[in-house]
């Protein structure tokens, strides 16, 4: 059952993720559709993130009051709008709108499902689970490149805009008989477990465990909850180091994957579209890997997670340092790791919501995943902006080279050092929190020391 649930919503969350990524794919249609300038394009990538961000804490709360069901099934109605809409105007500030629908649809469906996740897996399925949703949404982007883009170029923009649309009322469907927000009874458990979660009262937080099980986290009916979840969220440190998790680590793949990578890897790096596509391909693939992987360190090390999350940035930004001082465009090679080191950002970005779930009680868990989700997607908004501004100071007219961009993406400093603070801020503010509640983080030095040992006696499990 918690896998048909868990099925049902990510399905729902692909065809977010399709309809996110479609307009990206009939690009040339609509600069043709709309008479704009492929450049003007990016207006629609930028309106997109804006709204999805806007939209995450509303959803967030609504998710605490009505649960992951209903925010799906209506989401999913809307994003089917704005896809109706597409498919059926001629002009630029119609399809605006309907854009703007497109993204309040899509910003309903990954946090509906995160909530989904520990109300129905034991914590240590988790952070596994959390990566697999972000891995198998990513696939909404192959339906937009070849189902959608057969129906685009075969019959037309308007049969492929109203074929997402109704892709969107079928999964509307599927949510609304499939997806249960909490368990009749929580699986795998006794009846004294249950008890014993109950007993912690309306603010128990799933703990940051040691890798031992831990039963799924008791979501109360929406009745039985009533209070206002943003204000106790916010005053959450766990909830600040989640958001500056995900402002760290997601804006630079964001920044790469949905606007400037493109252009750099062609104009700057001098490759042929088929290589940067295969590029991009690669950086998909290695997110496969990385995923599990980041998952399973994350359950067996729940105390080192934000070493997880300070490797994948110090990754990406050696891998950045050298392609971009030389003045010389980089061996493929380089390149390659330059777009695996993106992914492994990417997917350190899903430990804030993971520290979103062991800060705050359950019952508040959508409001503080949409506010760990505004942290990568302003820090995208951001840096999208701050490269596209100094490419255009730098050169006016367009016909971007190597050394614009060098420019242009060194602008991403600003996000990373703003990000790097606010993450070191808040994990001294959750380690404090977490000592009043009786856990503390042993140093570095101390637990390697203790593992080592562990393993002489021969002991697998970190203390
Ligand atoms: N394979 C990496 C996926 C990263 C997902 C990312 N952390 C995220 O927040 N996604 C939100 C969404 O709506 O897709």
């Amino acid at each position: 059952m918690a896998f048909t649930v868990w099925g049902a919503a990510l399905a729902a969350y692909v065809v977010a993720v399709t309809g996110r990524t479609s307009l990206g794919v009939a690009g040339l249609q609509a600069a043709d559709r709309f008479e704009i300038s492929a450049a003007s394009l990016s207006m629609f990538v930028v309106v997109q993130l804006a709204v999805y961000a806007a939209a995450q804490i509303p959803v967030g709360i609504l998710l605490d009051k009505v649960g992951s069901r209903r925010v799906l099934v209506v989401g999913a109605v809307v994003l089917a709008a704005g896809q109706l809409l597409l498919a059926l105007v001629g002009t630029l500030p119609l399809a605006l709108v309907a854009r703007v629908l497109v993204g309040v649809g899509d910003a309903t469906a990954f946090i509906s499902v995160l909530r989904l996740v520990p109300a129905w897996f034991p914590a240590q399925r988790v952070p596994v689970l959390t990566q697999m949703t972000g891995i198998v949404g990513a696939t909404g982007q192959i339906i937009s490149a070849v189902p959608f883009m057969a129906v685009l170029l075969g019959h037309g923009w308007t049969p492929a805009f109203v074929s997402l649309a109704g892709l969107g009322v079928f999964m509307a469907g599927v949510a609304a008989l499939l997806v249960r927000d909490r368990p009749a009874a929580v699986p795998g458990t006794t009846r004294t477990a249950v008890a014993d979660v109950d007993a912690q009262g309306d603010d128990a937080v799933q703990p940051v465990g040691t890798g031992a099980e831990v039963p799924p986290s008791r979501v109360r009916a929406p009745a039985v909850k009533k209070k206002a979840s943003l204000s106790k969220v916010v005053r959450e440190p766990g909830a600040w180091l989640g958001f500056f998790t995900h402002f760290l680590t997601l804006f630079p793949t964001n920044t790469f994957i949905l606007l400037w990578g493109v252009p750099f890897l062609t104009a700057g790096q001098g490759l042929s579209a088929g290589a940067a596509s295969a590029l991009l391909t690669i950086s998909a693939l290695a997110g496969i890997v990385l995923g599990p992987v980041s998952g399973v360190l994350q359950s067996r090390h729940p105390m080192r997670r934000s070493w997880l999350v300070i490797g994948a940035f110090g990754f990406v930004v050696v891998a950045w340092v050298s392609v971009l001082v030389p003045s010389t465009p980089r061996p493929m090679w380089q390149l390659v790791v330059l777009v695996i080191a993106l992914t492994a950002s990417a997917t350190a970005s899903n430990i804030g919501f993971d520290f979103a779930r062991t800060s705050v009680p359950a019952d508040r868990l959508g409001t503080a995943t949409g506010m760990v989700n505004v942290g990568g997607f302003v820090a995208s908004l951001l840096s999208i902006f701050l490269v596209g501004l100094v490419l255009d100071l730098v050169r006016p007219g367009g016909g971007y080279v190597l050394d614009d961009f060098r420019l242009a993406f060194s602008a991403q400093a600003v996000p990373w050092v703003a990000g790097l603070i606010g993450l070191l801020a808040a994990r001294r503010a959750t380690r404090r929190r977490m000592a009043e509640r009786g856990v503390v983080v042993p140093p570095v030095r101390e637990a390697i020391a203790r593992m080592l040992g562990a393993r002489g006696d021969g002991s697998r499990r970190e203390p």
